[in-house]
């Protein structure tokens, strides 16, 4: 499902050097996997979430999202690759203000219009509990509740890949364990692949395969190494 060969990312920094961040000889995800990545803060988590999601291009290697490599995409392609292949769950939710909970969740899918899609909007608001909330705007929803309509909206274009970050670090505790069922459940039912970041050891120890950054990135073995 998500293959990645030899990525590396770095950033400039004021003094004209280049930090680099993602040094990733291999990773790779299969159909269906439910995967935590774990590490330090700053480490490159986001980063990596984001060259996958093609919102950030890296400066080498290669990535593979279902069989289509990125690299040889221009801007555009990598948008489409996104919308049809990989939902993103945020920290923020980043739902549309001005809009119902059912439209942020139809505003999800490529070619949102017809009937099939209310249904499947509805359907999906319906399993994360919040069939009584469809009309209601963001402002009108509890966090919890807003966290809820962003992984419906995350789901609404079946992706083949859900990209999640951090998502319960605005959540209260005791809807964080809610959230985190949810998407697992909702992956495990439709046989979508999960990639999700989290700072919570208590998160981390329910997935069977759980990854740290510094250890699948050669960047932060050198960062350290310089430091020691
Ligand atoms: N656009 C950018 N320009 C320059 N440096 C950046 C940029 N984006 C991120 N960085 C740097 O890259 C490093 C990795 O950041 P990233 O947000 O990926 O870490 P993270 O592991 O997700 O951190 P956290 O767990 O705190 O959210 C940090 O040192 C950050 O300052």
């Amino acid at each position: 499902m998500l293959k990645i060969q030899d990525l590396y990312k770095s950033f400039a920094l004021p003094d004209q050097s280049r930090l680099p961040v993602l040094d990733i000889p291999e990773f790779k995800i299969g159909q269906g996997e439910q995967v935590v990545l774990i590490g330090e803060s700053g480490g490159g988590k986001t980063t990596l979430l984001h060259c996958i999601a093609g919102i950030m291009a890296p400066d080498r290697g290669s990535i593979q999202v279902d069989n289509i490599e990125l690299s040889k995409l221009s801007e555009a392609g990598r948008d489409r690759v996104r919308a049809a292949k990989l939902g993103y769950v945020f920290q923020t939710f980043n739902l549309l203000s001005g809009f119902t909970a059912l439209e942020n969740v139809r505003l999800g899918m490529t070619f949102g219009s017809g009937k099939h899609d209310l249904a499947r909007a509805t359907d999906l608001l319906q399993k994360v509990g919040l069939g009584e909330r469809l009309h209601h705007k963001p402002a009108a929803l509890s966090v919890g509740q807003q966290q809820r309509v962003a992984v419906a909206r995350a789901l609404a274009n079946r992706p083949k890949l859900l990209l999640a970050d951090e998502p319960t670090a605005n959540i209260d505790p005791k809807n964080q364990q809610v959230i985190i069922d949810l998407i697992r459940a909702c992956c495990r039912d439709e046989g979508i692949a999960l990639l999700m970041v989290t700072h919570s050891l208590q998160v981390a120890e329910q997935f069977e395969r759980v990854e740290r950054l510094e250890s699948l990135n050669k960047a932060m073995q050198t960062v350290a190494a310089n430091h020691s």
